[in-house]
């Protein structure tokens, strides 16, 4: 099995490089580890060039996010099933209109589901049982009332800036994958003191160690 692990920053996956360095080669898997950076535009380039160097079995991205949904707890890894574009669009004198709505991009376009990037799950050798999350993607971490209240059109749980960049590339490419997110802060008025990025990094930690085994024992 091939599998790509991807993740923005070094930080968020260095528990899970340390582990692979650590344990040594894993019979049957070969990992390949992409840092895509912060952002869309970032993840979607990386993202392309690493998918038409090597077409992955399977591909995870590996992250923290923001979450709008109070009960779950800092620390709570989730999997991502929906993911939307939260910023893309119009300014329509003071309201904000994305693209599905002012016609440029049609509901339903291919990868698009309506307007989602929706992972089915299906070819992956092991899905978790991780709550799955809706997620939005956003160009800038949402700090205000009126940001936040905006992205409530799109119901969202979660909120990141490069899963969306993840969920597209994965899906034109026809390569299974799964977006692991564990929240380190609620989307709330910006206070970064209560954001608790080490608790993060070690839950998303075990949780991509602990999937990525398992793959790597249904594979065999
Ligand atoms: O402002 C700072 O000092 C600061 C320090 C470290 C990290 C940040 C980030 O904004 C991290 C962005 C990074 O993490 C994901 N992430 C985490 N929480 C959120 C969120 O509430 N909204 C959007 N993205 C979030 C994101 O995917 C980035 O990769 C700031």
């Amino acid at each position: 099995m091939n599998l790509l692990v991807t993740a923005a920053t070094a930080l968020e996956i260095k528990p899970f490089q340390e582990y692979l360095a650590q344990s040594g080669p894993i019979p049957g898997v070969q990992i390949d580890i992409l840092i895509s950076g912060i952002g869309l535009m970032h993840t979607a380039w990386n993202l392309g060039r690493q998918l038409a160097r090597q077409r992955p079995d399977v591909a995870i991205q590996a992250g923290i996010a923001g979450s709008f949904n109070h009960q779950w707890p800092l620390g709570q890894v989730v999997m991502v099933g929906r993911e939307q574009l939260g910023d893309l669009g119009v300014d329509d004198a003071g309201t904000f209109r994305d693209l599905f709505e002012i016609g440029l991009w049609q509901q339903g376009q291919p990868p698009f589901a309506g307007t989602g990037l929706v992972n089915t799950f299906t070819g992956l050798p092991y899905v978790p049982e991780l709550p799955v999350a809706s997620s939005v993607s956003v160009q800038t971490v949402s700090g205000s009332a009126v940001s936040i209240e905006r992205l409530q059109q799109y119901t969202p749980d979660v909120e990141s800036m490069e899963g969306a960049a993840f969920h597209y590339g994965c899906l034109v490419e026809q390569v299974p994958f799964l977006q692991l997110r564990c929240i380190s802060n609620y989307v709330e008025v910006r206070d970064k003191s209560k954001w608790n990025i080490p608790l993060a990094v070690k839950g998303l930690n075990e949780a991509l160690i602990d999937v990525m085994k398992k793959m790597a024992d249904n594979r065999r």
